[in-house]
Order: C-alpha cells, then structure tokens, then sequence
C-alpha cells in the first residue's frame, strides 16, 4: 500500500491500525475531519497539507479536527463561561495554517459529531460548538443546520464609517484596482463589490488578489455582484460572490466570507436594506441573516447544507 505521509517534509507518526477520517462538503467547500477527543492526534502543517492535497492526499479546503474543549487550552478559556461547549472545532487551512473559524466548516462539524454519536441536537435544541472565534451555536435548518455566528466588524473602522472603504484590492483580470472594506467574522475577510456578472467571471483568482493596507493577520477576499434589483418582492438580499481564501486559494464556497460579503453590501445599500440575504457561490447557496444577539449587538446568523460523503483511514507510514 502507499504511503502518502511518506513524502510529507514532517514525518507524523500515525497509530499503526492508521487514522479514522471522514470527509465532508457544505456547498461544496470540502473538509477532511477527524475524532480526536484527547487532542493526542497529528495536527502539524506538513500533515494537515499532505492530507489535503488533492494528488497526493485525501484532498480538502480544510482539515477539522473534533476535540474536547477540556483537551486545548483554548477550549478550556470557553469553558469558563460555557460548560456545555463540550467540543472544539480544531480549524486548519489546506496548507496547514491555523484559522480563527470556518462558517461551512461549522455546520460539517456539526453535523459530524452527530453522525458519530458524540453529541445530540434534538429538534429545537442547539449545540454549542467552541472555536478560536469563541463558541458558535448550532441549530437545525430547513437545508441542514443554521448558526449563530455572532457580531460582525469592520478591521478599519474609522475608514469604513468615513469613506465607505478603507482598502484598494489589484485582482487578476480586472485593470483598475477595486475599493473594498474589510471586515472581521472572527477571521478576516476583504469584500469587494463588482458591477456586473460579466466582471466576476473574468476575474482571476489562481493569484491571491493584493490587498493594500491587507489586515493584520492577513485576509480572505471576497468578490460580489449585488443582484439587479438589490432586492427581490419577497423581501430578501441577493448576492453572487467568489471567493479567495487565505491558506488555501479560490474554493467553492466560504461561509464567513458569504456573512462579510452580505455585512459589507448591506453597510453599502445603507437604511432600509434588509435583514436577510441569499448568496449565490459557486458551489450552492447560503442563507445570511442579521439579528439583535442576546449581547445586544448586532449578530449574522448562516445557514445552509453539510453533507458527510465518505469515511476512510490514513495509513501509517513504514
Ligand atoms: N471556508 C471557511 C473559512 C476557512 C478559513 C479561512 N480560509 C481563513 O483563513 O480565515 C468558511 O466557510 O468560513
């Protein structure tokens, strides 16, 4: 049998039965997940890449590793204030780099513990998930599962309140460089907005668009084209986005991304602009909705698919 890890640059050493996995999609932005209740498991950037890759590995956007809250002392700092966060969605970019949060990853993670019979979410219930962007609460949707994935906000506030843009965005295939505002769902995204289909199906994104002054631990770029009109008779937003993730490339989907994308159109069509949005990705649909959190603050709630596809085992190197 082949050994993939074998040509990682850091050899990991797997149990010798090898490494349960399962992979997973929402929208079509892909996971490779794997229980790791002790938090004992490999996690380190060469494996994460190695599995990852889509020649040589498993393939994903990203790696999601299920571990206890009480396992990290991340988890361990949201336990204070939320004992029934028991699990921690452990977050890692394709290339092995750590994230904040994943919006489509959440509702895999979800979704995934279920279907291992480590957690219940009864009808009506929700299930409070920890992640470095704090503990995101999980209920049950039409489509699959919705989130509430808390506050939004701008990186540079004082620019976005007085220029409407606090950023210039240079993106393959298109000549001039875009204005865009950055905005933060826990991780940080750059949304800029298109005029029309015909622009974002030009754009290039096999480079990272160049974001100037880029945030400080670096940013997602979002592409969007608010559909003509803005919004439709039942009331709802629509959007069509593309998106440029950090530690991984354009991929088909971004659930943060979706929430800054709906966050920065809505900041833009100003007064009156709705509450609920759609947003059209390449790889399906999102749901985004604005609502007053318990924290009194502003909150977006993403709703949309997870959908588990197969279960596997990595095999051990020698
Ligand atoms: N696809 C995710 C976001 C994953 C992390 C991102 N690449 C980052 O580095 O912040 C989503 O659905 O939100």
């Amino acid at each position: 049998m082949t050994d993939f890890l074998a040509e990682t640059t850091t050899p990991t050493a797997l149990p010798p039965t090898g490494l349960p996995f399962t992979k997973g999609h929402g929208t079509g932005n892909d996971f490779v997940l794997t229980l790791d209740p002790d938090g004992t498991g490999p996690i380190d950037p060469a494996f994460v890449a190695a599995v990852c890759d889509r020649h040589r590995g498993i393939g994903a956007d990203g790696y999601i590793r299920a571990v206890r809250s009480a396992a990290l002392p991340e988890g361990r700092a949201l336990l204070q204030t939320e004992p029934r966060a028991e699990w921690f969605m452990d977050y890692r970019n394709g290339d092995g780099s750590v994230s904040e949060m994943c919006g489509n990853g959440v509702r895999v993670f979800a979704h995934f513990l279920l279907a291992k019979g480590v957690a219940e979410l009864p009808e009506g219930g929700e299930l409070a998930v920890g992640t470095r962007a704090g503990v995101k609460r999980v209920t049950r949707s039409g489509d699959g599962y919705a989130v509430d994935m808390g506050p939004w906000e701008f990186i540079f506030p004082d620019a976005a309140v007085a220029r409407g843009m606090d950023s210039l965005v240079d993106i393959g295939g298109l000549d001039v460089d875009r204005p865009a505002l950055s905005i933060s769902m826990g991780n940080p995204h750059t949304v800029v907005a298109l005029a029309e289909q015909a622009e974002l199906d030009r754009t290039e994104l096999h480079r990272a668009p160049a974001v100037q002054p880029v945030p400080p631990a670096g940013t997602n770029v979002e592409l969007v084209v608010p559909s003509d009109p803005l919004v439709g008779s039942d009331g709802v937003g629509r959007l069509t986005m593309r998106v440029h993730e950090r530690g991984v490339g354009e991929t088909q989907s971004c659930g943060t991304g979706a929430c800054a994308a709906a966050a920065g159109t809505r900041f833009w069509a100003g007064e009156g602009a709705p509450a609920q949005w759609l947003v059209a990705v390449p790889g399906g649909v999102v749901g985004v909705t604005f609502f007053d959190g318990p924290d009194n603050r502003e909150h977006v709630q993403l709703s949309g698919p997870a959908v588990l596809v197969a279960d596997g085992t990595l095999l051990p190197a020698g």
